[in-house]
């Protein structure tokens, strides 16, 4: 019997979405597990100049209508992608940040507890052998190499977002506290932008806090697209992994030529 056979009726599989993007439809793309394969800590990933130039191509194609919606900073978002970053709208921090090429940088101010939270979090990692996300707006501890530490590096990280009044993020292997916003927010706010307005937006992400973001596309008449197994879900499309991402936007680039 075949994996989607097995699932219920209420987790029938998703259609994958048609390959083409018109010139009403905004393009959003969650990073980690979408862009690109998931790594053993947030350093080992790579974005290839092949993923960046379609980025860029297809940024021209539909100007200020394509957006990265990461959990991770604007400030590493930059560093993975280099000067391109420059040319794409990006919501940074789960949407705490965001930045666009017209807008500019729009961030919060940092809270004082944030830098205390931030120290706590490490003592936490180095006590323990996890690997430690320093990022703008919050704190990560890793524990992909320690997975027997989930519990302890949950119960802490409760207790420290509790304490400083931030919120608590789960992640993939990973828990973090960090300032306000989620995605679905993030998309919100940049569908208000005039290239966007009017538009209706296409949300790409793998992980349980891209379904902010299926909800909100859903909700302004878009669609989400789950990227990786099925799963109980707010997205309408769904894609196997990160590279049928790839040959989807190698796709709907060629149509767009
Ligand atoms: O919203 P995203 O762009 O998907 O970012 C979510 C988190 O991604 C990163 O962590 C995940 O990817 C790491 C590298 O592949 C992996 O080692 C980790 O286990 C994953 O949880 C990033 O490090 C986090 O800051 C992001 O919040």
């Amino acid at each position: 019997m075949s994996a989607s056979a097995m699932l219920s009726p209420m987790l029938a599989d998703l259609a994958p979405p048609p390959p083409r993007l018109s010139a009403t439809d905004s393009l959003f793309l969650d990073f980690d597990g979408t862009l690109v394969d998931l790594a053993d800590n947030p350093e080992g990933v790579h974005v290839s100049t092949e993923l960046a130039d379609r980025l860029d191509a297809l940024a021209a194609h539909m100007p200020g209508r394509l957006a990265i919606v990461s959990g991770r900073s604007i400030a590493q978002l930059d560093a993975l992608f280099g000067p391109q970053a420059e040319h794409f709208t990006l919501a940074g921090s789960h949407g705490a940040e965001r930045r666009s090429p017209e807008d500019g940088h729009d961030q919060p101010e940092k809270p004082a507890h944030l830098a205390t939270a931030t120290d706590e979090m490490r003592a936490v990692a180095e006590a323990n052998d996890l690997y430690f996300e320093t990022k703008s707006f919050g704190a990560g501890l890793h524990y992909r190499r320690n997975p027997d530490a989930e519990p302890l590096a949950l119960r802490e990280a409760t207790a420290i977002a509790e304490r400083h009044g931030l919120t608590l993020q789960p992640g993939k292997m990973m828990v973090e506290v960090r300032l306000p916003g989620d995605k679905g927010q993030a998309i919100e706010t940049l569908m208000q932008a005039p290239a966007m307005r009017g538009t209706v937006p296409i949300f790409f992400g793998d992980d349980v806090t891209d379904e902010d973001g299926f909800e909100a596309a859903a909700r302004l008449g878009g669609a989400g697209v789950l990227v990786g197994p099925m799963r109980d879900t707010a997205a309408r499309y769904r894609l196997p992994d990160v590279a049928a991402v790839h040959s989807w936007l190698a796709q709907a680039l060629e149509n767009a030529e």
